[in-house]
């Protein structure tokens, strides 16, 4: 038999700074997210940004929290049940399907568990980003490595590398954009913010970028756009070094002087609304872009637990797991 593991980042346990502390230093400690040397790292990591950083965010997750918990967790245990339910009309049996977060809890190690109390010695492992980095997706491929190191017997696994543009998450994007325009008309630009990584770990080989810009062209095209109706943006910056640009931000503060006073955002490498999405671009963005003199500024959210979205994680699932005997 085999089983799903969905995979995302993770995210605090509560909306306050102990909380988000822990979930920070756990994250921050990936070599795979900030691969400075441990001994420059680890005395900024925990003289400095330990001590000021969560009581600081944690502001700004208590500013997105929801009744039920954080939004990506919230999210993504409505992710898991649809595609339970998705994958056992596919295939006519129960398919287990287990959530694994990268950081915090459910931990991947609690994830893989799971499955194998469900007898399951075979696991797709998705994580859900679209685009590959080494900053996520190799870094999921570590956790389960690492979980797994120390069972006896190791499950048959395979993991999806990346989806960039596979046609139903290009297809579902570019719905979740005419959902908008049929009702409401489009803008003067859109725009695609995708999480920026360092720009070294492009110059070292990491894809990202140009994966971005394929999903980002492709989209367009499935929208008929012309060049000069779209433009890819790099958000969330962190840290003193160059990360990928443009840079969001100062995009949205430099457009209405240019004389683009409408725009729509996207953010098409988050598969799910979470503090990024709605804090730093749908609350953050919008303030900068109207502050600048822009005049509409329309936030598209993520494919989160729409049909469209969850159709294509059965579809990677059913394309990973193809060589195995079902049953
Ligand atoms: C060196 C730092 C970071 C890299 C590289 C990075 C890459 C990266 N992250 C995501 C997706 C998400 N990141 C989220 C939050 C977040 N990211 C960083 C830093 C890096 N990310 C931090 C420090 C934080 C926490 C918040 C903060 O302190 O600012 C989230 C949201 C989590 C939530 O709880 O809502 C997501 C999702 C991707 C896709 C990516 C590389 C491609
Ligand atoms: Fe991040
Ligand atoms: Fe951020």
């Amino acid at each position: 038999m085999f089983g799903v593991l969905l995979v995302n980042l993770g995210t605090p346990d509560a909306p306050d700074a102990p909380s988000v502390r822990r979930f920070l230093k756990q994250f921050l400690s990936d070599p795979r997210v900030v691969d400075l040397s441990p001994w420059i790292w680890k005395p900024i990591l925990n003289g400095i940004i330990l001590n000021t950083r969560p009581a600081k965010v944690a502001k700004l997750y208590q500013s997105i929290w929801w009744d039920e918990g954080s939004p990506l967790m919230v999210i993504s245990q409505r992710q898991r049940e649809k595609l339970a339910i998705e994958l056992s009309s596919l295939y006519g049996h129960e398919v287990p399907v287990e959530l694994g977060m990268s950081y915090g809890s459910p931990s991947l190690s609690q994830g893989l568990e799971r499955l194998k109390a469900q007898g399951i010695d075979r696991v797709v492992v998705l994580p859900l980003y679209p685009q590959y980095s080494c900053s996520t997706v190799a870094s999921v491929f570590d956790g389960v490595a690492g979980v797994l190191k120390s069972w006896r017997r190791l499950p048959d696994w395979r993991m999806v590398r990346e989806y960039y543009r596979h046609p139903l998450y290009i297809r579902a994007l570019a719905d979740s954009v005419r959902r908008l325009w049929d009702a409401d008309g489009k803008a003067e630009l859109l725009l695609m913010s995708f999480h920026g990584v360092p720009l070294r770990y492009i110059t070292e080989g990491d894809p990202y970028q140009a994966q971005c810009q394929e999903t980002a062209r492709l989209v367009a095209k499935d929208l008929g756009l012309g060049n000069d109706e779209w433009q890819v943006c790099f958000q969330s910056r962190f840290g003193k070094e160059e990360w990928l640009t443009p840079y969001t931000d100062e995009l949205l503060e430099s457009l209405p002087g240019k004389g683009v006073k409408k725009v729509d955002i996207m953010c098409p490498a988050f598969s799910a609304d979470c503090l990024e999405t709605l804090e730093e671009i749908a609350e953050g963005g919008k303030e900068s872009f109207i502050h600048a003199g822009g005049e509409q500024y329309r936030v598209i959210p993520c494919l989160n637990d729409d049909d469209g979205h969850i159709r294509l994680l059965a579809e990677l699932v059913r394309e990973q797991s193809l060589g195995w005997q079902v049953g």
